[in-house]
């Protein structure tokens, strides 16, 4: 990263594609490798691959509680076909081969027994004794489970990089796994800048107002899996924001406000002396006064080239939250060592009328109704970036492409929805 321009021109907006590609490009992987128990692994980041140990399910096996046959025992017959019953095989018996001519009673999850291929669902059965009546028509293989036709021996089940999920967990567990190689957390230092902020419950005097980015922040940042450091409140000061950024240990650090032109704008200029900055402003609507950069020394944790990468945020908390969903989150999620995905959109109806000029990606807040055998996206609140209520009550993002001009109620509408992003 060190080397990197340290400016751009002022009046060149970088898109956001390009910005990305640009961050994703200065920073690799910063975290270490632990081990974990399965209990602990979810929401964790697999750092080596899981190959499967065995196949799964890992021997042919019952899928309903019935009775075990050889198909070919009634191929071509035209009605049904009498099998005496030779056994009984349970979940976790060990059965002895299928004596020919017979079948045998089965429980869902037992293993078939050598030569027997197919199961008769004990709904479907018609008994005269201890004589099963095999319909003449059964399918081959039906109810019955083929080994590894789950997962096959030797085959990567889970690939490094992923977010363990729940489903992820079991999987590991079903193949043996008794721990996983998780990445450890990244540390994110975390500060809100401006003088007029001010921590939750403190009074306010006249000006001021509470710190809602920090709080917002940091809740993203944790539901990315991150370690966060608070690093408090900065005033618009060089000097103490030099003191504070100086001082700060972390992977990553991320401040919001004071990255736009204003004369109270320090962060930019403080991180340009203490590092430098790769990038400022982008074309995004909100969010443009953006500011991607590094520190250099005193913040070494085997980073990048003794360099701390930096993510100055916009004030206004629409601007923020923007900002980190589309920068924030890929950096963290590279740095953390986990595999960068892009958050999953929707096409939907628009049920609301915009109006643009193309040239910026612009995100605005969205509900989701159905209507009809369509869903339909109405734009929520005051659609100002430092307005908090409409972005609690949003569904979703609605993202309107760079190159797209003002919105008319019916048009095709990308939508990310926020439940289980943020
Ligand atoms: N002349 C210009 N003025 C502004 C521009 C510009 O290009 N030229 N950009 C505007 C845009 S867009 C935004 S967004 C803001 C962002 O500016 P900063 O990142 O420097 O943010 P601040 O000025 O510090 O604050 C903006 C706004 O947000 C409030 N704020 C700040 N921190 C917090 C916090 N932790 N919690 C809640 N709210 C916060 C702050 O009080 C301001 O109201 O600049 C425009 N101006
Ligand atoms: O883009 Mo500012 O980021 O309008 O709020």
């Amino acid at each position: 990263m060190p080397g990197a321009d340290d400016c751009y021109p002022s009046d060149t907006l970088l898109s956001v594609d390009q910005a990305r590609a640009r961050l994703l490009d200065a920073v690799r992987p910063v975290t270490g490798v632990e081990a974990v128990a399965l209990d602990a692994a979810d929401g964790r980041v697999l750092a080596q691959d899981v190959v499967a140990a065995h196949s799964l399910p890992p021997f042919a096996q019952a899928a309903m509680d019935g009775y075990a046959l050889d198909h070919h025992a009634v191929v071509g017959a035209v009605a049904p076909v009498r099998l005496p019953l030779s056994g009984r095989v349970a979940a976790g018996d060990a059965p002895v081969p299928l004596a020919p001519g017979t079948a045998v009673r089965i429980f869902t999850g037992a293993p078939l027994p050598e030569g027997a291929d197919t199961v008769l669902m004990q709904e479907d059965a018609a008994l005269d004794g201890d004589v099963l009546l095999a319909p003449a028509d059964l399918a081959p293989g039906r109810h019955c489970r083929a080994v590894g036709e789950d997962i096959a021996a030797g085959v990567v089940a889970l690939a490094a990089g992923r977010r363990l999920s729940p489903a992820a967990v079991a999987l590991a567990a079903a193949l043996g796994e008794r721990t996983l190689a998780v990445r450890a957390p990244l540390t994110v230092a975390l500060l809100s800048t401006g003088n007029e902020v001010r921590p939750a419950g403190a009074p306010l005097p006249p000006g001021a107002i509470h710190d809602a980015n920090g709080p917002l922040l940091a809740a993203m940042l944790r539901r990315l899996g991150c370690r966060v450091v608070r690093a408090g409140i900065v005033g618009d000061n060089r000097d103490a924001l030099r003191a504070t950024l100086s001082g700060l240990k972390a992977d990553l650090i991320l401040s919001s406000g004071g990255v736009s032109a204003g004369e109270e704008d320090h962060v930019k200029a403080v991180v340009a002396d203490l590092g430098g900055i790769d990038f400022w402003r982008l074309a995004l609507k909100p969010g443009k006064p953006l500011a991607f950069g590094y520190l250099r020394d005193g913040h070494i944790r085997g980073a990048h080239g003794g360099a701390t990468p930096f993510l100055g945020l916009p004030g206004n908390p629409f601007a923020a939250f923007v900002a980190f969903l589309v920068l924030g989150r890929p950096l963290v999620q590279h740095l953390a060592g986990e595999s960068v995905t892009d958050p999953p959109r929707i096409t939907v109806r628009c049920g609301f009328s915009h109006a643009r000029a193309p040239g910026k990606r612009e995100y605005l807040r969205v509900v989701l109704r159905p209507q009809g055998r369509e869903t339909v996206a109405h734009q929520v609140g005051a659609g100002g970036s430092a307005a908090l209520s409409s972005l609690v009550q949003a569904d979703a993002v609605a993202e309107v492409e760079d190159a797209r001009d003002g919105l008319r109620p019916g048009d095709p509408l990308t939508v990310i929805p926020l439940h289980g992003l943020f």
